[in-house]
């Protein structure tokens, strides 16, 4: 963060850092994944932000689309030599997933860098579909940034069902090369982050014919554009997608093959390959590795939808602390809007979902690596229950994340909506990650499908994994007891979760056994298939969010572990009040428990409020990360907002030229 000196500080804001009675950075440690990382990521911070600082004389919204583009490409470059030149010295490859460069890219960009596609699928597609050959002729380059690369492989006619997807790959054993078509308009590819003018390679995912046969879809690597002229290369049409609601910076593109050839060995060939002759090898243990970096990135969106909340919540938070507004008690001063219960109550649970998911996301990080390690060595049983998992937290985190983050918006009223308090931009931001790398919806049916799985195995007693070993406790049907411990109220989350899967389920073998075909039936129960989903998702995050709270507050300070565990009990008290329907359904909470559970989350609120702007403190955003004029360290909104706004190009002069033209002619009557 950036503290300038304590006599720059707003007065309100000054007070809440003396209220807050834990230690901010013991938190930062545990939010960050332990003092090393911390540690890490703010020597990266060093190096990244003193550069980042003058990147920009004119604010970005200010500037029109094309210069936009430009800038955010100038941007990007300079960034990279940073990256390359400085911050994987200090940590190697390691640097390229850390939060340190996530954050920092932060302080580049306002939208989104149209190099973000390069390094976040391009360069880990390459690392997980490549044979070890492909990985040393085409890694180097990437990483040198010798070549910038797209992930494309969703097309105008097909996001979500990839089977479907119509671009041809058809093998040619006379000239060993592949031949791309786009045989229709729908086959276009659309969407790609970085392909419209930036990338000179892309990943593309078509369906590949050999042999007079289709194999299905697989990743390809495919020059699109000539390296030192840049124009595309025959056979290659390839252009911006147009305006969207954010990622204006990110060069979404379109691209369409004619007959356009690559040599055999730009087939990604590590779970399947071609022969010279035509003859095509499954490497794979598992069909569905091709999907791989799909799993990668939605474990990852996790912990991006906990970071991009954590800045909202500290943008609201603080600016929640300066605001003063109304008066509920006649001559009294007009109280810090954080004193309403009503903005706790939309602000604390932000702060509880950030930790939530970060804490989920860490864990659901090392359940990944677990998984890797296990098919490294040819086992990929762990495989669909980890697609299961990472299919329902990335849905829910990014749904939540992207609600939550409106939430903060509103809690800043008519300031909110400025641009220049950043919440529109991160919330047009993290809207799209709801949608892209696997739909809110759809992602929740992937997980649904394992649940009814994992239920019928729970009926006949068979031993279960253990995101859903709780099944098994309630295969008994019988209503669980309610209790508002903190272990009562995740077993009662569970029996929700259970009691829907098993009202799935049950649905299902009644619509079958009435001769209804086993598609229709699933069809048909698709509604209350994504509920139950979101309610084994929140059983899981819930659990995972408290285990993680006691783990790592175990050896920490006693009034850390209080306000981490006065968090996480909020968290759970929270999703406890907005899902009463299903408790009195599955649990047998009744109404002098549910006013009790009331009492209790306000007594909750009360007891956060002191700490609340520690709370957000300990993110720990610099300044030039967070990009808010609401959200800064020092609290000085009201002089921000007006340093922002006369940097209008609309204060430039004190009268328009559209007054002479239009208006002027307008009043007298001469337009
Ligand atoms: C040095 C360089 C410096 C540069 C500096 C630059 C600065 C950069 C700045 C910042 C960097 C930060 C980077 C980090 C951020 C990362 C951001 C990434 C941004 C990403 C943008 C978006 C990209 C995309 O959107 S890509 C496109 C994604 N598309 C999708 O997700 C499509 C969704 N659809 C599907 O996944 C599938 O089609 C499906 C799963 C819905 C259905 O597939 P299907 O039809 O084939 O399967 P079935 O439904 O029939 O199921 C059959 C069976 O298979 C199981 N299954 C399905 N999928 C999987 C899987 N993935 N793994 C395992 N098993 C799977 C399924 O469960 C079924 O099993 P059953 O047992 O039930 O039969
Ligand atoms: C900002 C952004 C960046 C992107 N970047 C990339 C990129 O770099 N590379 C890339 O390849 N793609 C990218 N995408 C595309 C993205 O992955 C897809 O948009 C996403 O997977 C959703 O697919 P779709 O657009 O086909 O939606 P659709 O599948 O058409 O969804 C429309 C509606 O239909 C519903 N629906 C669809 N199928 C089902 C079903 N089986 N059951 C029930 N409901 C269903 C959905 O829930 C949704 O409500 C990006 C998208 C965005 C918005």
């Amino acid at each position: 963060m950036t503290k300038g000196t304590q006599a720059d500080v707003n007065p309100d804001l000054k007070k809440e850092r003396l209220k807050c009675n834990f230690n901010i950075q013991e938190v930062t440690f545990i939010i960050d994944g332990g003092k090393d990382k911390t540690l890490q990521r703010k020597k990266i911070e060093d190096v990244a932000l003193n550069i980042a600082a003058s990147i920009d004389e004119v604010p970005e919204e200010c500037l029109n689309l094309k210069e936009r583009y430009d800038n955010a490409v100038r941007k990007s470059c300079v960034y990279s030599n940073i990256v390359k030149n400085e911050l994987l010295e200090i940590t190697g490859l390691e640097a390229l997933g850390s939060p340190g460069l996530r954050r920092t890219a932060d302080a580049f960009f306002k939208d989104v860098s149209p190099f973000m596609l390069h390094l976040g699928m391009f360069v880990p597609t390459i690392i997980g579909q490549c044979t070890p050959e492909q990985q040393a002729h085409w890694l180097p380059k990437a990483l040198e940034m010798q070549i910038i690369g797209a992930y494309a492989q969703t097309e105008l006619g097909h996001g979500t069902f990839i089977r479907g997807l119509e671009t041809t790959a058809t093998y040619d054993p006379a000239t060993e090369e592949f031949v791309l078509h786009s045989p229709t308009l729908t086959s276009t590819k659309w969407w790609a982050g970085g392909l419209g003018n930036t990338a000179n390679h892309c990943i593309v995912v078509a369906q590949l014919y050999t042999k007079g046969q289709c194999h299905g879809t697989h990743p390809f690597i495919v020059p699109i554009r000539d390296l030192d002229t840049h124009e595309p290369f025959p056979g290659v049409k390839v252009g911006d997608v147009g305006i969207r609601m954010g990622f204006n910076t990110a060069d979404n593109g379109f691209l369409r093959f004619n007959q356009y050839r690559i040599p055999r060995e730009n087939m990604m060939m590590k779970n399947a390959k071609v022969m010279k002759d035509g003859t095509y090898v499954k490497v794979a243990r598992h069909e569905k590795l091709t999907y791989g970096t799909m799993v990668f990135v939605r474990v990852t969106l996790v912990m991006e939808a906990a970071f991009n909340l954590a800045k909202a919540a500290t943008i609201a938070v603080r600016y929640s602390a300066v605001r003063r507004q109304s008066q509920p008690k006649p001559g009294e001063p007009e109280p810090q809007i954080l004193d309403y219960p009503t903005q706790q109550h939309k602000l604390f649970i932000c702060i509880a979902t950030a930790h939530a998911l970060q804490l989920t996301g860490l864990w659901l990080w090392r359940t990944f690596e677990a998984v890797l390690a296990d098919m490294r060595k040819g086992d990929t049983d762990s495989l669909p229950e980890l697609h299961a998992l990472s299919s329902c937290l990335k849905a829910v985190s990014t749904s939540d994340s992207a609600a939550l983050i409106e939430q903060c918006r509103f809690a800043c009223g008519g300031h909110g909506y400025m641009l220049s308090s950043n919440l529109p931009l991160l919330y047009s931001f993290v809207t799209a990650t709801r949608t892209y790398e696997g739909d809110y919806t759809v992602l929740l049916l992937q997980t649904a499908r394992f649940l009814v799985k994992a239920w019928e195995q729970a009926e006949s007693g068979k031993v279960l994994t253990p995101t859903v070993a709780y099944l098994a406790c309630a295969a008994a049907k019988e209503k669980v007891v309610w209790s508002d411990s903190v272990d009562g109220m995740i077993r009662s989350f569970q029996a929700v979760a259970a009691g829907k899967i098993a009202a799935c389920a049950e649905n299902i073998k009644r619509l079958t056994k009435t001769g209804t075909s086993l598609e229709d039936a699933w069809q048909l129960s698709t509604v209350r298939l994504v509920a139950a989903s979101e309610a084994h998702c929140r059983a899981m995050i819930c659990q995972a969010y408290w285990h993680e709270v006691t783990r790592l507050t175990a050896s920490c300070s006693a009034s850390v572990k209080i306000v981490m565990e006065q968090l996480a009990t909020l968290y759970l008290v929270y999703w406890a009040l907005e899902t009463t329907g299903d408790l009195l359904r599955y649990s047998t909470i009744c109404e002098s428990e549910l006013n009790k559970l009331q009492l209790k989350y306000e007594e909750l609120l009360a007891l956060i409020r002191p700490n609340a702007v520690g709370l957000v403190d300990a993110f720990d955003f610099r300044d030039e990360i967070l990009h808010s004029t609401l959200g800064a360290y020092d609290g000085r909104v009201y002089e921000r907002l007006m340093e922002e706004a006369l940097k209008s190009p609309l204060n430039e002069t004190s009268v328009q030229s559209s007054f002479h033209k239009y208006i002027r002619p307008l009043a007298k009557g001469k337009l």
